[in-house]
């Protein structure tokens, strides 16, 4: 089969690929209601970034199921959201049968993002799994250790003896966001490998598992199941900073909660990602921007994008 070379994610593609636009007396229900799933213990803060990216990206509800013992003070930082706080294990994961819980959500939400911040593999791998069961009809965006799902590195005994791993596929798409270092574990292959070979590697990830893969780095390739494929470049190395793939997952989920395919959320929310960057560095200087700062920029930048 032959391969058509990667399309460029510009202003000028984004403007023929519209987002949704809530009418003028929409309520926030038409702008959708994201649940992130994400933080831990050790990692509060990237469910905060993932969450308030999401409001930021014009979601219009949003619920964060994370760690019962940081729920108080997440729900204090983000005073926006509905905050539930999730069973803990030993190894400060959140406890795998919150997929029963979190599914009473189910038919209230319109997009779901985990992994950002997760720890113990296990417990998120089997979350994941009972989260796909209860959400499979929504788009799903799995970030950091939630995309351990499709290749566990460790006790994959502890899951499922009847998978297989290696012929592992999402009944559906669902939406990825390794870097080259994450893709390298999921895969068993070098990172080096990787970097070199982006768009073979995001295409080969995305048939493969069924998903629509976009592999983060100064270019960022986003390939669809179907071979479609897609590259971004822009943004600056001030990006390369603690917490920003995070803040990238939450635009990425508020997107697909207002109503976005994954590829679209996808391409908009890389491209918002590094205009957000570019901001950033002209106002404050190239490198030493905080993540936190990134998904204050967005509101502006989608007016500008959509309006060019
Ligand atoms: N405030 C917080 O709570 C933060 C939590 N974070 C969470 O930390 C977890 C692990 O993050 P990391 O992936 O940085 O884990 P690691 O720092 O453990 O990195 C894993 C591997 O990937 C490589 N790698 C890291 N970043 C890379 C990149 N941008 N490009 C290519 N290779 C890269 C590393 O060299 C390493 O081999 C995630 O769950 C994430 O959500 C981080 O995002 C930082 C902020
Ligand atoms: N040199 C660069 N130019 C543009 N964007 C970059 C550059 N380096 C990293 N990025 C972007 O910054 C983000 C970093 O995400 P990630 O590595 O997941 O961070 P973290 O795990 O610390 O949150 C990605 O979206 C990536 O595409």
């Amino acid at each position: 089969m032959s391969r058509l070379p990667a399309t460029e994610l510009n202003p000028a593609l984004l403007r023929r690929w519209p987002l949704p636009q809530p009418g003028f007396d929409g309520d926030k229900e038409t702008r959708g209601h994201v649940l992130v799933v994400a933080g831990s213990a050790e990692m509060p803060g990237a469910a905060l970034l993932a969450a308030e990216a999401a409001l930021r990206a014009g979601a219009g509800k949003l619920t964060v199921g994370t760690a019962a013992s940081v729920a108080p003070q997440l729900g204090t930082a983000l005073p926006e959201a509905r905050v539930i706080g999730l069973g803990e294990t030993a190894a400060h994961g959140v406890q795998a049968d919150s997929a029963r819980r979190l599914g009473e959500l189910a038919g209230k939400v319109d997009a779901l993002l985990v992994g950002p911040g997760m720890q113990d593999e296990a417990s998120c791998v089997e979350l994941v799994h009972g989260l796909l069961e209860r959400f499979g009809s929504i788009p799903i965006l799995l970030d950091a250790q939630a995309m351990c799902t499709v290749h566990p590195r460790r006790e994959p005994h502890l899951l499922d003896e009847a998978v297989d791993w290696e012929q592992f596929r999402f009944p559906s798409p669902v939406l990825l966001t390794p870097h080259a270092g994450e893709l390298a574990r999921l895969t068993g292959k070098e990172r080096a490998a990787i970097e070199q070979a982006p768009h073979d590697a995001a295409r080969a990830a995305a048939e493969r598992w069924n998903a629509v893969v976009a592999l983060k780095g100064a270019t960022t390739v986003l390939a669809a199941p179907d071979g479609s494929l897609w590259q971004h470049q822009g943004g600056n190395a001030g990006l390369a900073i603690s917490g920003s793939g995070d803040v990238l997952a939450g635009i990425i989920a508020g997107l697909l909660a207002r109503g976005t395919t994954l590829e679209q959320a996808a391409a908009w929310g890389v491209a918002l990602h590094g205009a957000a960057g570019e901001q950033l560095a002209l106002r404050c200087g190239p490198l030493g921007y905080l993540a936190r700062e990134i998904a204050a920029e967005v509101p502006a930048l989608l007016r500008v994008l959509a309006a060019q």
